[in-house]
């Protein structure tokens, strides 16, 4: 209505032909968007001899609409089902679940062979000034300065930081067995893996677990996650920005100021310590832990770099654990068999749950196992994160790519793929030990597995991820026997993924063990063949 009158208007003042002019340029508009340039992408793009849904191939619609339904694991693994290992997924994007896609789409410049893909534009985080969503100098400046945080000498020094948050969370969790029926266990992992991250980072903890809540700041991190989520596909298609202001209310926006301010706040507190501490602000400051004369007074990280990477790593460095951690203790109460291998390697190689640390249950290989088929079956980023083919393209899997190319790699679409693993959608633990696995799995493809992602922007954090992953599951399992509750049934199956998962509580009873392995009951063993 109110276009129509101001049209009117518009062409009163204006006369006739402007009038013309006008309407033919709408209908050209229209044409193009809906008629001419789906035709193109479909019959003439130079992708079109990919694969894939028609409608997928005309518009990126299609991709939205998937993306913003939550649904994309469940999608991608369909599609990837029906149409084979690469995939149109849009006008101009690729999906990959050939293992070989990994070293073309994620690894280093090759010269005279390949340059590196970039991360999409529109994937990058708001801000650029953080390293996942540094351009590529940025980034390796950043990088470098961040990575004596994570090396094995700064884990050790770390240690003990993160044994005493351990120790909290089974003392905390004995407490909650003894009051509560039943306990939501992901929240738990929460606030361990938070209050861990928060004095690796800043030098102090969350109080998540001694408050046994989630701290103000980390709920308003959680909403962030949300609406980076919308404005990523927002910023992919802005026409559709017309449409924020009903997914991203003006609450959002305030938290997201909030959460900006008190970021701050936390970095100036910690910059106020004159010691030197053994956390990753440290490093941000100095770079590699042992060389502060040499960098300090240089501007190594802006203050503003300094204040989103703070936060980046806040949450890079928990939730995604925590869910890890999650999702193995539901596959583990699934089935009993592993959760009894695991019972008994622990008592194999401890007597006490305080012999155990972060280095020691790395050498344990039926754990370092159920950890990688966790992963696989239940990787906390399931679907891809994208990259884009330089302007000049790129030979990718042999074959030129045209420049501006969307190339992905869905993780759970490759690792539930027939092609890269037997039994793909099953629980087995096995697959992943040497030298004992059964010849059944020796085809499997492992080198399609990077729930870490891959290359120069793989995850910084690995290292420690997998050192808390394993730490804590074994002494939750050493501890407790748990039970899921009925009300959780299925709480892998059902959820949500956008850029994580979008998980619902994780209701366990939890039983302090007695001290023999005779005490896990029996299960039948897990598949999610018909769920997944
Ligand atoms: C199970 C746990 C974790 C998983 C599955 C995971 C996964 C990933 C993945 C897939 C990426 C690549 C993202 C992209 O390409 O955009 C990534 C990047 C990153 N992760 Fe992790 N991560 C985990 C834990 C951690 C931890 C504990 C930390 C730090 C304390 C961390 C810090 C980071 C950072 C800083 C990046 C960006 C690296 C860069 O761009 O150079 N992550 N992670």
């Amino acid at each position: 209505m109110f276009d129509l009158i101001s049209f009117d208007q518009l062409t009163a003042a204006w006369g006739p032909q402007i009038s013309i002019i006008l309407r033919f340029c709408s209908a050209f508009a229209l044409l193009h968007f809906i008629v001419l340039r789906p035709l193109y992408n479909f019959f003439l793009h130079p992708l079109r001899e990919y694969p894939g849904p028609r409608l997928w191939a005309a518009s990126v619609l299609p991709w939205a609409c998937m993306f913003l339904s939550g649904q994309s694991h469940r999608r991608l693994r369909e599609l990837h089902d029906r149409y084979g290992r690469t995939v149109r997924l849009g006008p101009n994007e690729l999906s990959f679940t050939v293992p070989e896609a990994w070293n073309d789409i994620m690894g280093r410049s090759k010269p005279g062979i390949r340059q590196e893909n970039p991360k999409a534009p529109w994937y990058l985080s708001p801000s650029s000034k953080d390293i996942i969503g540094a351009l590529h100098d940025d980034h390796t400046r950043m990088r470098r300065l961040m990575a004596g945080g994570f090396s094995t000498a700064a884990m050790q020094q770390q240690q003990q930081i993160i044994k005493s948050y351990v120790d909290l969370l089974i003392g905390r969790l004995h407490i909650s067995a003894a009051q509560d029926d039943l306990i939501d266990i992901h929240a738990w992992y929460n606030y361990c893996t938070f209050d861990i991250i928060g004095d690796l980072t800043f030098g102090e903890s969350f109080g998540c677990l001694d408050e046994a809540a989630m701290h103000p700041w980390i709920s308003l991190i959680f909403a962030n996650i949300r609406l980076t989520a919308f404005i990523l596909v927002f910023k992919r298609i802005p026409v559709l920005l017309a449409l924020l202001p009903f997914f991203v209310s003006y609450k959002l926006v305030k938290q997201f100021r909030e959460h900006q301010q008190i970021s701050r706040e936390k970095v100036a507190k910690r910059l106020e310590f004159k010691d030197s501490r053994a956390d990753f602000v440290q490093d941000m400051i100095t770079g590699k832990a042992g060389q502060v004369e040499c960098l300090r007074g240089m501007q190594t990280m802006s203050r503003d770099e300094l204040v989103n990477n703070s936060v980046i790593l806040t949450l890079a460095g928990s939730e995604t654990t925590a869910t890890s951690l999650a999702g193995a203790t539901y596959l583990i109460m699934k089935d009993r068999r592993v959760e009894r291998r695991i019972l008994e390697e622990l008592r194999s190689r401890f007597s006490e749950a305080e012999d155990m640390d972060l280095m020691n249950v790395a050498t344990l290989p039926y754990l370092g196992a159920v950890t990688e088929e966790c992963l696989r079956l239940y990787p906390p980023g399931p679907n891809a994160q994208p990259r884009i083919t330089p302007p000049k393209g790129n030979t990718i899997l042999g074959k030129y790519i045209p420049g501006n190319t969307i190339l992905g790699i869905p993780h759970r679409a490759m690792y539930l793929s027939e092609s890269n693993f037997t039994r793909p959608t099953e629980f087995i633990p096995e697959r992943w030990l040497d030298p004992t696995r059964s010849e059944e799995f020796a085809g499997d493809r492992r080198e399609c597995f990077h729930p870490f992602s891959y290359g120069p922007r793989n995850c910084i954090g690995m290292n420690l991820a997998y050192a808390e992953l394993r730490l804590i599951l074994a002494r939750v399992i050493w501890d407790f026997e748990m039970e899921i509750s009925a009300s959780s049934e299925g709480w892998m199956e059902n959820q949500d993924s956008y850029l994580l998962w979008q998980k619902q509580p994780l209701w366990v009873r939890l039983v302090p063990r007695k001290g023999d392995s005779e005490s896990v009951r029996e299960s039948a063993p897990y598949s999610s063949r018909d769920r997944l």
